[in-house]
């Protein structure tokens, strides 16, 4: 099945978890997450499956991926909108020691979880329509801060003028507003209480393209002004080449690969991140992108291969690849793939990609 025979398997390293500077305290370091969900009364499938990244302070690390790779599901047990099967989220707040924020109860959860908020992707549904804007923005505030109704009341009308909403708006309730104004509440309402840690989950997905390009700048502006860090859940790899400052691509539930953006969309070290990069949408007409479509189907969740997720699609996959599951290994500096031939394979990176009149390459 292979178009690429190699005779021997690459060096293995000792795994370290991927951080573009490990040596650096990370505010976030997820480890092992696994997210098991039940296909039937026996039988369960993971969902996320032994996922470890760490996040910088201050960084935009996107994770990408199509649609039910497991994306959204990682975020929302990192959040803790869902319960992680097993796994930890160890949180380091800036004054105080680290903890893992998936063990904490009580106070203790209380606490850290206004560290960490999340922007939902549907600004029409993640807001309640009975409560008014500024009852939306507060309630998290309300939830994990006993605080004055004075000093309240100043917090919602700070952030909300940041993020560009009148005053005025705060009497008024959604359904008065549109797309992109309430998604500003949502971003209002997540920064309230001050986080250290965004998970934006596909946060401009539903809005028109002008309308996105606003929200990712006003995101960018947040973030130098707050130095807040963004875990960036999305599937538009033009937004996430223009936003991010590392890439996790997931297949399946497993990271592939994580890597500097740069790094990823030039040289990117797995197979599935040049099929992906391949689909990215060509904006001048007079280019024509090499798009390459993986042969068969993504397998099951309920029947997952035993080797590598991605090796039955796969053009370079090699017996080796159907037996042996890859783990993520650095292959370059920050530079981390799940794939056996990370090292020797030349794939193409975004620009190569855009070649006027060149063949499909489907393998
Ligand atoms: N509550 C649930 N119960 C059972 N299976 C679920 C549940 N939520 C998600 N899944 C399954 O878990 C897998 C991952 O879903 P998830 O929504 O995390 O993917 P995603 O990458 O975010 O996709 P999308 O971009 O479409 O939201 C999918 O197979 C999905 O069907």
């Amino acid at each position: 099945m292979s178009t690429l025979t190699l005779s021997t398997s690459p060096e293995q390293k000792p795994q370290e978890l991927p951080g573009e500077h490990p040596t650096e305290p990370a505010v976030l370091e997820v480890k092992n997450l696994t997210k098991e969900f039940a296909v039937s009364k026996t039988v369960s499938f993971p969902a996320v499956d032994d996922v470890s990244f760490s996040l910088q302070q201050g960084e935009t690390l996107s994770v990408v991926g199509e649609s039910g790779c497991g994306k959204s599901t990682l975020g929302r047990c990192i959040v803790r909108g869902i319960d992680a099967t097993s796994g930890e989220v160890i949180y380091t707040p800036q004054e105080g020691s680290e903890v893992d924020f998936l063990s904490l109860k009580g106070r203790q959860l209380k606490k850290v979880r206004k560290d960490i908020q999340m922007i939902f992707q549907d600004p029409h549904s993640s807001l309640d329509p009975r409560q008014t804007v500024f009852d939306i923005i507060a309630e998290p505030l309300k939830a994990t801060t006993r605080i004055p109704q004075a000093e309240l009341r100043r917090r919602v009308r700070e952030i909300a003028e940041k993020v560009g909403l009148d005053p005025s708006h705060l009497r008024r309730y959604p359904h008065s507003f549109s797309g992109g104004q309430r998604q500003r509440i949502g971003i209002a309402r997540a920064l309230v209480t001050r986080p250290s840690v965004i998970v934006a989950d596909e946060a401009v997905s539903a809005l028109d393209v002008s309308i996105q390009a606003q929200i990712i700048n006003l995101l960018r502006d947040l973030q130098d002004e707050l130095g807040v860090t963004y875990l960036f859940i999305a599937h538009d790899l033009s937004i996430v080449e223009y936003i991010s400052d590392r890439v996790a691509v997931m297949y399946l539930g497993r990271i592939v690969e994580l890597a500097p953006t740069d790094s990823l969309f030039a040289a990117p070290k797995h197979p599935y991140t040049e099929v992906l990069l391949s689909a990215v949408p060509q904006p001048d007409p007079e280019v024509r992108r090499q798009r390459i479509v993986p042969k068969g189907e993504v397998p099951s969740p309920a029947d997952r291969p035993k080797g590598c997720l991605f090796a039955n699609r796969c053009a370079y996959a090699t017996e080796l690849c159907e037996q042996k599951a890859p783990t993520l290994q650095e292959t370059a500096p920050g530079h981390f793939s799940a794939c056996h031939y990370a090292s020797q394979l030349q794939l193409k990176g975004l620009a190569q990609l855009e070649i006027t009149g060149a063949e499909d390459h489907t393998g």
